[in-house]
């Protein structure tokens, strides 16, 4: 597995606005999708092209073209639906997969409550988008569902992570084609299972409080 931090002040600086407790709901979502779209320039760095024959109004060149099949994009619902339209600003020519998962707030254990993915992954290149990386228990298993479907390479975008998501990442994926790409890596969870400092509950600043 490998991670990235991302180290660019304009994503420090908008992501000290979406932790500030302040932040309207409005304005998380907006940050959100700036700081996906920032993230997923890091995050495609090595998504697979070929290049091809073209005319210019002036000369032949050649260019540059994403392959066929093309990248598989998964959000984690709730929270990451947050993600998806930065993503697709970027890279519209992906298919979205869909997870929704949750976290047990006493066990911290996640449940799948909808699964919407091809069946056949097989030489697919996949990309999953949460904002959230605590105790790494949601993303190593909605990981985990791409593989056995077949993928290959799996690259993660998160806003914020913990030291112990990364570590869990680091021991289910040790073997695997694995990146990670954070906006920031944190101090820590709490004793609640929360990232310190953090943003709080993603899910509920994008959308509101959930039952
Ligand atoms: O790394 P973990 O310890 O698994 O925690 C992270 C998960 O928690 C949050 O989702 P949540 O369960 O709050 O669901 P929501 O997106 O519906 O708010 C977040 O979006 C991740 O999916
Ligand atoms: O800090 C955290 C941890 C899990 N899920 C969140 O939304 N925030
Ligand atoms: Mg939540």
């Amino acid at each position: 597995m490998r991670l990235h931090v991302a180290d660019h002040p304009l994503i420090t600086h908008k992501l000290s606005v979406l932790r500030d407790e302040r932040t309207s709901s409005q304005q998380f979502r907006s940050l959100v999708e700036e700081l996906v779209t920032l993230l997923s320039y890091e995050a495609t760095r090595d998504v697979r092209t070929e290049s091809y024959e073209l005319q210019t109004p002036v000369a032949k060149t050649t260019g540059l073209r994403m392959t066929d099949p093309v990248p598989l994009v998964v959000p984690i619902i709730r929270a990451g639906l947050g993600m998806l339209d930065g993503f697709l600003k970027l890279v519209p020519n992906v298919e979205v997969g869909f997870l929704g998962m949750r976290r047990n707030e006493e066990t911290l254990q996640p449940e799948t409550y909808a699964k919407r993915l091809p069946e056949n992954l097989a030489n697919r290149q996949c990309f999953a988008l949460d904002p959230m990386l605590a105790t790494g228990g949601s993303l190593v298993a909605a990981i985990d569902f791409l593989f056995d479907a077949g993928a290959v390479d799996v690259t993660a975008i998160c806003i914020v992570a913990s030291p112990e998501g990364i570590e869990r990442m680091r021991e289910a994926f040790a073997d695997r084609n694995v990146t990670v790409v954070v906006g920031a890596l944190d101090e820590g969870l709490n004793e609640d299972g929360f990232i310190v400092p953090g943003l709080g509950d993603a899910g509920d600043r994008l959308y509101g409080v959930a039952e």
